[in-house]
């Protein structure tokens, strides 16, 4: 099953789209990233967020922000990750953006959606009973709806997603 799913990912990379071909220059070609000079007004609303990590947190943030193209954050266990990826999901709220969060275990998705303060409205898909208990009010499970008009909206506000 998992060798289908790498050689499913490998035909992606040989096909001649636009999106094949920036996928070859980053993974084959191992082209850098680059990245974006930050406005001084994100700059200026990132400063008490970028206030509680320290400097290689705060300059992974900066980075993922700045990157046009993607950012690999790695480091040993307990160093930071989490905390990091926290940061940079509530600064993509606060600039208006939706963020979809993904991994492959369910702990380390509900790890970030636990520290991420109240008033971010997350939608939090899959099986209810994989959730964290302190995550299970934001199951789509749990939403209650009368029309798919309503659905659609309540979903939109989603600004998480994960
Ligand atoms: N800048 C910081 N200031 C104070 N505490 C921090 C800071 N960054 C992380 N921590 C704390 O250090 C601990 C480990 O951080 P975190 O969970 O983010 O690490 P991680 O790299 O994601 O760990 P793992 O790889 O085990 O999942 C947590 O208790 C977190 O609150």
């Amino acid at each position: 099953m998992q060798l289908e799913f790498n050689l499913t990912n490998l035909g992606h990379l040989l096909e001649m789209t636009p999106q094949s071909d920036f996928l070859r220059k980053m993974i084959i070609s191992l082209e850098l990233p680059t990245y974006n000079k930050l406005s001084s007004e994100v700059l200026a609303i990132s400063q008490d967020l970028l206030g509680k990590l320290n400097k290689c947190q705060k300059h992974a943030v900066l980075q993922a922000l700045a990157t046009q193209h993607y950012l690999l954050i790695k480091g040993m266990p307990g160093t930071g990750k989490t905390e990091t990826s926290v940061s940079l999901v509530e600064l993509l709220v606060r600039l208006g953006q939706s963020v979809l969060v993904t991994s492959h275990t369910h702990s380390a998705v509900d790890n970030i959606l636990r520290r991420l303060p109240s008033n971010i409205d997350i939608l939090r898909l899959g099986s209810i009973s994989k959730v964290h208990p302190d995550v299970k009010q934001y199951s789509e499970q749990n939403l209650v709806y009368s029309s798919p008009e309503e659905l659609e909206s309540k979903l939109n506000r989603k600004r998480v997603s994960a």
